[in-house]
């Protein structure tokens, strides 16, 4: 797999390209497989989906919120997943179909039983979302792993992406490549920030980074090789006017096709292009210039705060707790919470901390809940 070659630092010149199917299948197993086909021969080296146990990922109160939204597929968000989530049967039968075509195969594990369903499908690696880049005991679960990881970090600062790092490193593991990501759909040229990725380059030397992309169009997308990406993930669609949230910021087989031939042209070195010779070698305007605009630091964005609260994760009970109760390891579950509680990164902070109140079962855990 060519991307076990760049992490292994052999291949400089080379760029992964992940085709995130994501849920743009519309819940059709074949629109799926159609999806895969046209992937690669876009020239795709890898078809990902999303994996989502959804009691595992969601308290039972987000799934149960309604979801008012043209892209909904159910009247609850819980409805509207299920509508998504492709079995057991379905995943084999797309992972022996892209065999079948010689394309890459895997998902994102959303949750750490999905990271097991992913685990016993024997894929060759394994995607961690924005949505839990902060999940610390996810991460460490997949860092025990001999699988390649590919992380992206859209909602994050960086601080939380320095305690990724330090959570593989002290897991010994080498196998594993930062994606910058702005997780706002579709992301503007001035959200963009790609020079993070000179940023992440320069403060993580040893690591790969790629680039996972919610822009319109691909110039964005090929001025982040240009810059040292060499994973790039983008979502893919057959036609970007279908129902579904992500459709919009997708590239449809043409696009896909462009960028993967363009980045295929790309003289690649070790050395990445400053930001004015890539303006000059893509004949960029305004919009290249923004989104290559000088970064000095990794923060949650604005533009990201909609994703954040409707997909970050929270701490939440996984049992009734009493007021007075120290909380332990076994008390704690991460999840996207309706309401929001503690963000996910807090979970090995609040360890042995006092409620100073009562909270139940699959319930968030907030601030004012603890003695700090
Ligand atoms: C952060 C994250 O997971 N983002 C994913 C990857 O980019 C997205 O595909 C979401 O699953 C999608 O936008 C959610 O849309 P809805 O809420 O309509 O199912
Ligand atoms: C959420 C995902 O990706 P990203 O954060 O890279 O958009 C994903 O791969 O499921």
């Amino acid at each position: 797999m060519l991307l076990n070659k760049i992490l292994n630092g052999f291949q400089d010149e080379a760029v992964y390209i992940i085709a995130e199917i994501g849920q743009n299948h519309q819940g059709s197993l074949a629109t799926a497989k159609q999806m895969i086909s046209e992937a690669k021969k876009a020239g795709c080296h890898c078809v990902k989906f999303q994996k989502s146990d959804l009691p595992a990922k969601f308290t039972r109160s987000a799934l149960e919120r309604k979801y008012v939204s043209d892209h909904a597929w159910g009247k609850t968000y819980g409805e509207h997943k299920e509508y998504l989530e492709f079995s057991k049967d379905q995943y084999l039968e797309l992972q022996a179909y892209s065999r079948e075509l010689n394309v890459d195969f895997t998902a994102s594990a959303m949750d750490e039983r999905s990271l097991d369903f992913l685990l016993e499908l024997n894929v060759p690696f394994i995607k961690i979302g924005s949505g839990d880049a902060n999940n610390f005991p996810l991460l460490k679960k997949a860092a025990g792993l001999d699988l390649p990881l590919v992380i992206s970090t859209g909602m994050q600062t960086m601080t939380t992406v320095e305690r990724i790092v330090q959570i593989m490193e002290e897991a010994g593991k080498h196998n594993f490549a930062l994606m910058h990501c702005v997780s706002s759909y579709p992301t503007l040229p001035k959200d963009c920030q790609l020079q993070t990725i000179s940023l992440l380059r320069q403060r993580f030397p040893s690591v790969v980074i790629g680039y996972s992309g919610h822009e319109l169009g691909i110039s964005i997308s090929k001025a982040a090789v240009l810059l040292g990406a060499r994973i790039v993930e983008r979502h893919f669609t057959l036609d970007k006017n279908q129902k579904g949230s992500d459709h919009r910021c997708s590239l449809e087989p043409t696009e896909l096709r462009t960028l993967s031939r363009a980045i295929g042209d790309f003289k690649l070195g070790k050395k990445p292009l400053a930001a004015s010779e890539i303006i000059r070698t893509l004949n960029g305007g305004n919009e290249l210039a923004e989104a290559l605009r000088d970064v000095h630091d990794k923060d949650i964005m604005l533009c990201e705060l909609p994703c954040r609260n409707k997909l970050g994760k929270s701490i939440v009970a996984t049992r009734n707790l009493s007021k007075g109760h120290r909380l332990q390891l076994n008390d704690l579950a991460i999840k996207v919470s309706e309401p929001r509680g503690l963000t996910a990164e807090t979970y090995w902070d609040i360890l042995g901390k006092e409620l100073t109140d009562s909270v139940c079962e699959d319930e968030p855990i907030t601030g004012s809940m603890l003695i700090l």
